[in-house]
């Protein structure tokens, strides 16, 4: 049990690293991309399933409260949290829609929208970030293992290296609050 809480423990770090190895560029230029969205008053909208929705929301509370700075209130929403709508939509048109028919109704050209899905391969954030492009939006996905089909409707993909979800959505939950800094400091 010890070797199971120091190794989750060293993994976790291990990703993080790997992943910053890969990524800092892409994570600076994603960050100056939705501070200059916001800037100009567009919005951030953000969705996974699971632990995911749990990261979409976190990202989102950071945004329209606060970081670490003191600022205005900023706009950014979790698509996971409407009960009513998720239930409406799931029922009416199936659960592989409930993203896509919210981004078709509130997604503007300029938004940026962020998947977030440790697969890669789940159906209603590929959908969702897909009608997000064909709308003139941002996408971004936060993936892991392969990156799955949710790169091919992504401007931006992150890849977490690794295969265990949990360790990716501890490294996706990281890049959200690094996200969150730069636009602090970038606005
Ligand atoms: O948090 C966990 C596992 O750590 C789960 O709730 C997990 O998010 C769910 O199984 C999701 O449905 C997985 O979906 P995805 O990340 O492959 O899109
Ligand atoms: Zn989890």
């Amino acid at each position: 049990m010890m070797e199971l809480i120091i190794n989750s423990f060293k993994e976790s770090a291990d990703v993080k690293l790997a992943f910053v190895e890969l990524y800092a560029q892409q994570i600076l230029d994603v960050g100056k991309i939705i501070a200059q969205a916001l800037k100009d008053g567009n919005k951030l909208l953000l969705f996974g399933n699971g632990g995911s929705a749990a990261d979409a929301q976190h990202i989102a509370a950071e945004i329209v409260g606060r970081f670490k700075k003191e600022r205005k209130a900023l706009p950014a929403i979790a698509l996971t949290t409407d009960t009513s709508v998720l239930t409406a939509v799931g029922n009416d048109y199936g659960f592989e829609t409930i993203f896509e028919r919210q981004i078709e109704a509130l997604c503007m050209p300029g938004d940026v929208v962020i998947g977030i899905t440790t697969s890669g391969n789940s159906e209603n954030v590929i959908r969702g970030l897909s009608k997000a492009h064909a709308l003139g939006a941002t996408t971004v996905a936060f993936t892991g293992r392969k990156g799955g089909k949710v790169v091919d409707v992504a401007h931006y993909s992150f890849i977490v290296p690794s295969y265990d979800t949990a360790r990716i959505q501890e490294c996706h939950i990281t890049l959200g609050h690094v996200l969150c800094e730069l636009i602090d400091n970038l606005l």
